[in-house]
């Protein structure tokens, strides 16, 4: 790819996942507030925050695509960030336990020069098995939990909590990849081109 490729994010995860893809991205996290606006729909909140990340990165970058992603957890008793302390993260499987939720991903690209930007979502379904207490705070107890959207990792232990899924693995992880390629189509690349 001729344009470097900047990911504002900290998240390891979506480092490698860009990896895979054949993306060897510069890290530029940011330290934006996540704030998730009430007033409007998840969807919309997770694209916004995505693109306030890649502006962020934007101030310090002049040139090159700035890929930024926010990832949520949304069940019925409503969206999940990360959690704060072991019984947050045990709250959060509780509320998970037995029953379906989405895990949704704003993704923004943003170009530099110039600006240019873009922004998207992804959306999976997942089917958590019913878990006992026990089960629970061994899996709290595993320190898993604390960096990631729901509390859960399904790309770690976090497997053993999930039933089934429907819909892209990668946007659980935390990066929609073929949601990624589908964007970067508006500037002509097709990652399986590379
Ligand atoms: C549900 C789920 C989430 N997660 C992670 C993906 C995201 O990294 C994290 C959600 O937090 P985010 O705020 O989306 O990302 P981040 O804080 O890790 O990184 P940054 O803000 O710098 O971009 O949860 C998993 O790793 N596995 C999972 O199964």
């Amino acid at each position: 790819m001729k344009l470097p490729v900047i990911l504002a994010s900290a998240s390891p995860r979506r480092v490698e996942l860009l990896k895979q893809v054949g993306i060897d991205a510069e890290i530029r996290p940011s330290a934006i507030k996540e704030d998730l606006s009430d007033d409007l729909p998840v969807t919309e909140s997770v694209q916004r925050l995505a693109l306030k990340k890649t502006r962020a990165a934007a101030n310090i970058v002049s040139d090159g695509l700035i890929i930024g992603a926010d990832t949520v957890v949304v069940s019925d008793q409503g969206i999940l960030g990360k959690p704060r302390d072991i019984s947050h993260a045990r709250e959060m499987l509780r509320a998970l336990s037995g029953k379906i939720h989405r895990v949704i991903t704003g993704i923004a690209i943003l170009e530099q020069p110039g600006g240019k930007s873009i922004t998207g979502f992804e959306e999976t379904k997942v089917v958590f098995k019913a878990l006992s207490d026990d089960e629970i705070i061994a899996y709290v107890n595993s320190g898993e939990p604390f960096d990631k959207a729901g509390g859960y990792g399904i790309q770690g232990k976090g497997a053993l909590l999930v039933d089934r899924i429907e819909g892209d693995y990668f946007n659980v992880v935390g990066l929609p990849l073929q949601k990624l390629n589908q964007m970067l189509g508006s500037w002509n690349i097709n990652l399986l081109r590379l």
